[in-house]
């Protein structure tokens, strides 16, 4: 029997914690946002895309993320004396490439996600999700859990410097809205993270820990005031701002139409505003779907936390 597992679009950094908060996010409208892949037992292994995206991935299966988690998670099992059964891995490409969405975190969690149920669990949380960050670390060039660990757990996550723990799940805010507008542009992780500096100043450093403190320090004290009163951050943002057409704009208009914040979803493209009013992020949308969308592939999606993380269908 085929089993199906949903993996949910995420918002890395959620600009006050670069490499260590990430959000899950769903539609309000109940749409599908996020990955979906299929396991069922087959003569063969093989993999086969389809979805909306499915043309922006490596026309290879070889070269797919979902095939080099099957190929890590056979390793796992043979390491613990599991017989190894061929499959047939269906993934359905919803998610745009290259849109600061955490889309290839998306295909790793729902693939190792959809293999571990598919034989039963034989892996724990954290086994899991030490996977998922190897995968994630294979396509970025870099070991982030800020998208893997929100997509699996779902969320507001943060990252612990204990490898034995990797991720504790904040208190989130769950009256508030996230506009997501993903502009129909790609900007890859990789080099989103090249125009980076190597070193940061002392004042830098110290204004990041505030910040980063001060946030942690609202949710569990549910201040939104405070956690998004001072929404700076001083690491990513600055350097790729300039990698986003239009985005110093729109921030600026959402700022000034009474969103509570705004910033780069993970390494961008997208861009997202938060607020409590419904009306204010219904007109955040359309203002953004004028606005700030400059290909037919871009969209605009009133979301609200994602608190499951990954699912089976
Ligand atoms: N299943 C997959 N989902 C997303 N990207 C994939 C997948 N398989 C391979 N890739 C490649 O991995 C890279 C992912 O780029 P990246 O900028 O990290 O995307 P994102 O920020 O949307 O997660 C792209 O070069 C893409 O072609
Ligand atoms: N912390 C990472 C997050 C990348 O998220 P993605 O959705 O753009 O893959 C970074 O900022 O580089």
């Amino acid at each position: 029997m085929a089993v199906s597992v949903f993996a949910p679009a995420s918002i890395g950094n959620v600009t006050v914690g670069f490499d260590v908060l990430g959000l899950a996010v769903q539609p309000v409208d109940g749409s599908l946002l996020g990955d979906v892949v299929s396991v069922e037992a087959s003569d063969s292994d093989r993999l086969d895309v389809i979805g909306n995206f499915a043309n922006k991935l490596p026309s290879e299966p070889s070269d797919n993320i979902v095939w080099h988690c099957l190929q890590l998670f056979n390793q796992a099992l043979a390491e613990q004396g599991h017989a190894i059964q061929l499959v047939r891995l269906t993934l359905d490409k919803k998610m745009p490439v290259g849109s600061g969405l955490g889309s290839s975190a998306c295909s790793v969690v729902a693939a190792l996600e959809a293999l571990n149920a598919f034989y039963d669990k034989p892996f724990s949380p954290e086994q899991m999700l030490a996977m998922m960050g190897q995968m994630e670390a294979q396509i970025s060039g870099s070991l982030h859990y800020d998208n893997v660990a929100p997509c699996y757990f779902g969320g507001l996550q943060l990252m612990i410097a204990d490898p034995a723990i990797i991720t504790r799940t904040l208190p989130s805010f769950d009256d508030c809205y996230f506009v997501m507008a993903y502009p129909g542009i790609e900007v890859s992780t990789k080099a989103a993270r090249e125009v980076l500096p190597n070193e940061y100043s002392k004042a830098d450093a110290i204004a990041f820990g505030q910040t980063l403190s001060g946030f942690v320090d609202a949710c569990y004290r549910q201040d939104k005031q405070q956690a998004f009163g001072h929404f700076k951050d001083v690491l990513a943002e600055p350097y790729r701002e300039s990698l986003l057409p239009g985005f110093v704009e729109a921030k600026a208009h959402l700022q000034s139409a009474g969103c509570l914040a705004v910033g780069i979803s993970g390494s961008g493209p997208t861009l997202f505003a938060v607020t409590d009013d419904k009306t204010l992020a219904d007109n955040a949308a359309t203002w953004l779907q004028k606005n700030y969308l400059s290909t037919e592939l871009g969209f605009v999606h009133v979301c609200k936390a994602d608190t499951q993380g990954a699912r089976c269908l």
